[in-house]
């Protein structure tokens, strides 16, 4: 498969398997730069495990991953968080005990210029450096009016507020590319609408390009531009949401006419 000119993300032949399962299949599609992808399909389909393809956490067996213009057989997580790519988690992986200030200082971490030492024993440039970090993190609580909950512990929250930090954590970050799990689930239709609503001020404020998983099909459609669909480990629809909603194996996978 060859890159377009505008994709910032590609996946050509993707392949992994667990043991004898195999999550992913031969997968390849692409991902435009600025755009909001939404990969959707029934539970076990292989959305997950495609993110973690995406971000480094697991190795493909198969295929390649381009990503800005750069080939690799396997992202390592470390260098994508370095090149630019942030996520959240279907299970929230936030520090509970930490304040909601203090998680969003955590996705700034990538951005320090002081190093530990200089932190620990607070000299050099580590005092301009906190300063500045803090300064970001906190741009971040106002665009996602976390102010009212600044100084909360985390695990006091309800599940919607933490989905919300876990996203200011991410965006805190200042990635190219944002791969957010779920970011909608368990969320009341009020919450999924405002959550909706950070993800495309993120999208056309920032620019960020995201890719997404989400199983409310409304919500999907809505918000993105483009829409993967997978099931049992395979691409089986690729397009415009008005283009997928209408596809005949889109609609056998969910309707459960194919099995
Ligand atoms: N670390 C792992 N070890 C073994 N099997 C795994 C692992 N991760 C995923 N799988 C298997 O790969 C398949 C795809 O799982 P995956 O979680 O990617 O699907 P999903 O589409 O995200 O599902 P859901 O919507 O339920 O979250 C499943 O059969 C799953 O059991």
């Amino acid at each position: 498969m060859t890159q377009s000119s505008t994709a910032l993300l590609t996946l050509d032949g993707i392949s992994v398997s667990f043991g004898g399962v195999k999550a992913i299949t031969d997968i390849s599609f692409e991902v435009a730069a600025g755009e909001i992808c939404a990969l959707i399909g029934p539970n076990g389909a292989g959305k997950s495990s495609l993110l973690n393809v995406i971000n480094g956490v697991y190795r493909p067996q198969y295929g390649t991953l381009r990503f800005d213009g750069h080939a690799y057989r396997r992202m390592d997580a470390h260098d994508a968080a370095h090149h630019g790519i942030a996520r959240t988690f279907q299970n929230l992986a936030l520090f509970r005990r930490m304040s909601v200030f203090e998680n969003v200082l955590a996705g700034r971490n990538l951005h320090r210029r002081s190093t530990w030492l200089e932190q620990t024993l607070r000299v050099g440039r580590a005092g301009r450096d906190e300063a500045l970090q803090r300064e970001r993190a906190q741009r971040v609580i106002d665009a996602l009016d976390l102010q009212p909950w600044r100084d909360s512990v985390v695990g006091t929250l309800s599940y919607g507020l933490q989905k919300r930090v876990e996203l200011a954590r991410a965006l805190a970050a200042e990635p190219r590319l944002l791969l957010l799990d779920e970011p909608m689930a368990g969320m009341n239709t009020e919450e999924k609408h405002a959550m909706a609503g950070y993800v495309l001020d993120a999208n056309e404020h920032l620019g960020v390009t995201v890719v997404l998983i989400e199983h409310d099909i409304g919500v999907v459609m809505g918000l993105s531009d483009h829409v993967v669909v997978l099931d049992y480990g395979k691409k089986i629809a690729d397009g415009r949401p008005d283009e997928v909603r209408t596809n005949p194996d889109v609609l056998a996978a969910y309707l459960g006419t194919r099995h």
